[in-house]
């Protein structure tokens, strides 16, 4: 290929994880020959959204120290030698005229250049950043910002431009466009490149969920496949105290194919992806998009910062070339995400590692492979970073130590403990140890039956009676709290053992207590206040029972713990019954009087369709054809009263990865009430008198039009009955 003017530039895309921009020093450190090794000779550099202070500071956004902070460790990178000759972006928050602006601050050679603050802002999910940000909304302006003192003496200047401008040196045009900007219909990337820019940078703070990987790959694509030039995406990567986990995925892009890319999961703290482009290539693709070209010539004109640099060498290197992105299927998300989330747990809080009640089913042995998925991720990266290496020797109290075995290092900081009660089976017992065998964990079998004894005896020796279970003649209410003290004897054995198990060992520090209520059980409020389901974190809190199944199939193999496959298989049941007959009385799917994958599309359904009950009702009209409207309808109302009745639990759920876009998790995500009437009067009669009219009439296309005759009677208010979690009434108090 011919280059009539060969503009190599280097471009660099460096993704950084929260917190990690290096203090002062080792950036001084670093920059004694090493230039090379951080941005490899590129002449851009650009990061993830907000990197100087992190992107979960959340309500300590609203704080001027936050942003005073930031401001101080601006100063010290761009007094940085590092830094010379480059042009560097980086994200921060900036107070102007008393409001706070979600920034990129471009600076070259110890001067400001810009501060580009974000014109569209992401609010969605669990996404808030309204609450703490203004957008900019003065359209191709900018105004003057006046320094901050100490940061004037060290770039000689006393303002720089703030606004909706671009960048552009001697050689080439550069926009800005953060993160939210992309997914918005009016993308900025759009007038831009229509106005000629040529390099588009945007820096993200994009979260991980399953299956989403593919949508920011897709946008980045699109943007410079329709309007051409080359885009620089930059994402967080990790965990950095809340619950979510940046997606990492940065890329560099160039007229619609993937030239670079970093990894979406990894311990690594700094992943540098560097690519070289022809800037040259963005003008002849351009030009030969003659519908651009003529909406191109009317389009405004942005201000334009002028920078007396070049960004390209006349080298004569190869440009980067395309590559083809290979996604991670949900199941290896489930590995890695949730193991990377849980490492960064661990070595921020300072424990010794974790402690897991164990009891053979999907649940908590998912819960448990993901540890050893992240035992695994350690001893992968030991040998490349230090920071891993000391993270780990900390933890295990030992600094010679150097993991290279996934089940040795599970060993030291992976405690698995399985809590026999008298309902307790051979099976569950059996799978749970060889499953702590093959991943290597350290584990116990204790039986609470003493303790749960002891419990029912106190209640005893007050009222004089004993609750039995409904095999033996016991009403429900009963049998429910027989199950739920051995349920809730379990977490506080769990919270002494993690506390003391280290001590006992002669051992620095505590574990972390790991839960593994998956979020469908949560959804439907499938599971006992204050048992195993609290805990200190839940790996598996955002991930679905199906997709659990298809992680341990996957897991099976690829970590080559056999045992899964039966774990999988085997029916899942809470063994807080006993047996009736010598036959399992109780199973989760029973219990809960719907399947999980019928659960799952419920929760789907209320979340993603923003179904109430009408309208769940009519959405699984259409899919489930299968089962009667009547059956269709009994399905929806049993689920809508057993979500009313355990919302409440949302409440105290345990922290986890956010992962599933139908989480129910009340805390950030979900914002419903939490105290409902379970009767859902109006609602309910809506799907009655639509199943009439659908009797009446195969083909009425109805909209419910319901008035106050349609509605069931207000049942009466005494005697008072106390509902259960299952949602089965009756019992008279
Ligand atoms: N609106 C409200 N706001 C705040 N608290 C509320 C409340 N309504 C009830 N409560 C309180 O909540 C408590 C009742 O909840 P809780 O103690 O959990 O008990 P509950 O939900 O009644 O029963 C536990 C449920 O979990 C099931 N389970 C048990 C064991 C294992 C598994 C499994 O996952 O395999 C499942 C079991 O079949 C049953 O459906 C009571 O103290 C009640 O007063
Ligand atoms: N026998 C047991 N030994 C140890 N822990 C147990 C035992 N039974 C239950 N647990 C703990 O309590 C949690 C909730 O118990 P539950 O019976 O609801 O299991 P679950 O949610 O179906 O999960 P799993 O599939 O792991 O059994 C389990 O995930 C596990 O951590
Ligand atoms: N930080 C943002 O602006 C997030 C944007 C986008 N909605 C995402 O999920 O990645």
């Amino acid at each position: 290929m011919r280059r009539f003017s060969p503009r190599l530039s280097r471009v660099v895309d460096v993704k950084e994880r929260v917190f990690n921009i290096p203090p002062p020093n080792s950036l001084t450190l670093m920059s004694n020959g090493s230039e090379d090794r951080t941005f490899q000779g590129a002449r851009y550099r650009s990061g993830p959204e907000l990197e100087i202070c992190g992107y979960t500071c959340e309500d300590h956004f609203l704080e001027p120290d936050t942003t005073l902070h930031s401001w101080e460790v601006l100063v010290a990178i761009l007094s940085s030698p590092i830094c010379r000759d480059i042009v560097v972006d980086v994200g921060m928050p900036v107070i102007h005229k008393n409001r706070t602006y979600n920034c990129r601050v471009v600076f070259y050679n110890r001067k400001i250049l810009l501060i580009r603050p974000k014109l569209i802002l992401c609010d969605n999910g669990n996404y808030r950043e309204s609450r703490w940000f203004t957008p900019w909304r003065k359209e191709r302006q900018v105004e003057d910002f006046w320094l901050p003192h100490f940061v004037a003496e060290v770039t000689g200047q006393q303002s720089v431009p703030i606004g909706d401008a671009v960048l552009m040196a001697r050689d080439a045009t550069i926009g800005y466009e953060i993160c939210e900007e992309l997914w918005n219909p009016q993308s900025t990337h759009i007038p831009m490149a229509l106005d000629g820019v040529e390099i588009l940078v945007n820096s993200s703070g994009s979260y991980m969920e399953l299956r989403k990987a593919y949508v920011t790959v897709d946008l980045v694509k699109s943007a410079t496949f329709k309007a051409g030039g080359c885009y620089l995406y930059s994402n967080l990567r990790g965990g950095d105290g809340g619950r979510v986990f940046f997606n990492g995925c940065s890329c560099v892009s160039m007229n619609g194919e993937i030239v670079k890319r970093t990894k979406q999961f990894s311990l690594i703290e700094v992943e540098v992806a560097t690519a070289m482009v022809d800037l040259d290539l963005v003008t002849s693709y351009r030009v030969g998009k003659r519908s651009l070209n003529v909406i191109g010539s009317s389009s405004p004109s942005y201000p334009r910062i002028q920078l007396d640099a070049r960004l390209t060498h006349n080298l004569l290197g190869e440009p980067s070339r395309p590559i083809v992105w290979e996604y991670h299927q949900p199941e290896e998300e489930i590995a890695f995400g949730p193991a990377c989330w849980l490492w960064d747990y661990l070595r921020r809080s300072n424990q010794g590692g974790f402690f897991l009640p164990l009891s053979g089913g999907v649940d908590s042995c998912s819960s448990a492979t993901i540890v050893y998925s992240m035992c695994r991720l350690v001893c992968e990266a030991c040998p490349f970073s230090e920071e891993v290496l000391a993270s780990v020797r900390n933890m295990v109290s030992d600094q010679n130590y150097f993991p290279s075995d996934p089940k040795e290092l599970c060993g030291r900081l992976f405690f698995t403990c399985y809590m026999a009660t008298e309902n307790s089976s051979t099976e569950t017992k059996a799978r749970a140890k060889s499953l702590a065998q093959q991943i290597g964990s350290t584990h116990t079998e204790v039986n609470v039956s003493g303790a749960v004894t002891a419990l029912l005896n106190i209640f005893a020796l007050v009222t004089g009676m004993r609750p039995k279970f409904s095999v033996h003649g016991g009403t429900p209410r009963e049998c429910l709290a027989l199950q739920n003290v051995q349920a809730r004897v379990r977490m506080v054995i769990a919270y002494l053992f993690s506390q003391l198990i280290l001590w006992a060992r002669n051992r620095q520090g505590g574990l972390l207590v790991l839960g593994s209520a998956n979020v469908d059980e949560s959804l439907r409020g499938y599971l006992t206040k204050y048992d195993c389901s609290s805990a200190d974190v839940n790996p598996i809190g955002g991930i679905s029972k199906t997709d659990l199944k298809s992680f341990l199939l996957y897991a099976k193999t690829a970590f080559n713990l056999p045992v899964l496959g039966e774990i999988m298989c085997a029916v899942p049941t809470a063994e807080l019954m006993p047996l009736s007959e010598g036959q399992l009385v109780q199973t989760d799917e029973a219990d809960m009087g719907m399947t999980y994958a019928e659960l799952s599309t419920m929760g789907r359904c209320r979340m993603i369709e923003r179904a109430g009950p009408y309208t769940m009702f009519l959405s699984l009209l259409s899919k489930w054809k299968e089962i009667s409207p009547q059956m269709v309808a009994e399905k929806v109302k049993h689920f809508f009263r057993c979500y009313a009745l355990n919302r409440h639990k949302m409440t105290v759920l345990t922290p986890s990865v956010h992962a599933e876009v139908y989480s129910p998790d009340d805390n950030r995500f979900d914002h419903r009430p939490f105290l409902y009437s379970i009767s859902w009067r109006w609602q309910f009669a809506a799907i009655q008198k639509h199943l009439q009219l659908l009797s009446a009439s195969e083909n009425v296309n109805c909209v419910s039009n319901i008035s106050i005759k349609d509605l069931p009677p207000v049942p009466p208010v005494k005697p008072r009955k106390n509902v259960n979690s299952e949602g089965k009434g009756g019992v008279v108090v």
